[in-house]
């Protein structure tokens, strides 16, 4: 994969009204993905929403879906939510001992995998496993909750796979997640991320629309002057 030619940015639904997706969905159109947290109450202590709902929003938007599941076993759970149109399925590492099989499910059931980290989970056991996955989304807040601080040493773990990913050992895109907002997404574009989710800074503002492209153009203001178009 190569690196996409301006930021992603990706509203995370959490922050959203959850009795009007619907209309929530439509106030983000121009977001390059749509952020849908998945909570099981087990793996994170938060319960939210399931494949049900990411059906019924499948139909209401054309923003392609970024599924992140906080959930226990993916590898039983992961693969509908890609048979059910998810553009990208993203699994917590921790959560798995077997994170290339769910990759692989993914994968074949039609979408891009992601591998998910917590911020205090080490990246060198899984940089192999890299490989075989479309997505690393380092987490900078602990997963469960939105509203929290952004977490700056997870920019490490960014930095050291943006210069993989540059120097062409690897192939993969960098997606951070939690607290990103106007004070934090300029320090984390700079480490070299590829698509920021954002939940609160979006949806807390008067028009989450316009929030979409602030945060945007003030990525861009990081972005190396020359790369590959995806
Ligand atoms: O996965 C999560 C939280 O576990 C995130 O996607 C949050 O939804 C991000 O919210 P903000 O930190 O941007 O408010």
């Amino acid at each position: 994969m190569c690196r996409p030619s301006a930021p992603m940015i990706a509203p995370s639904i959490l922050s959203a009204d959850f009795a009007n997706l619907a209309a929530e969905t439509r106030a983000v159109e121009g977001s390059d993905w749509l952020h849908v947290d998945v909570m099981d109450a087990h793996f994170v202590p938060n319960l939210t929403l399931g494949l049900p709902v990411v059906e019924s929003l499948l139909k209401a938007t054309d923003i392609p879906m970024d599924c992140h599941l906080m959930i226990e076993d993916p590898r039983r759970w992961a693969p509908p939510y890609a048979e059910a149109g998810a553009y990208n399925v993203t699994f917590h590492a921790e959560a798995t001992d077997d994170p290339r099989a769910v990759a692989r499910d993914i994968r074949a059931a039609g979408a891009k995998a992601g591998l998910a980290i917590k911020p205090g989970t080490d990246l060198t056991p899984y940089l192999e496993i890299l490989r075989d996955v479309d997505t690393l989304l380092v987490m900078s807040v602990e997963p469960g909750f939105g509203g929290q601080r952004f977490i700056p040493e997870v920019l490490s773990k960014v930095r050291t796979v943006r210069n993989l990913v540059d120097a062409g050992e690897l192939s993969v895109l960098v997606e951070i997640d939690g607290g990103i907002n106007a004070d934090t997404i300029e320090e984390a574009a700079e480490a070299g991320v590829d698509c920021f989710v954002a939940g609160s800074a979006v949806y807390s503002a008067d028009d989450p629309g316009r929030a979409v492209a602030a945060l945007r153009a003030q990525a861009a203001a990081f972005w190396p002057t020359a790369v590959e178009a995806e």
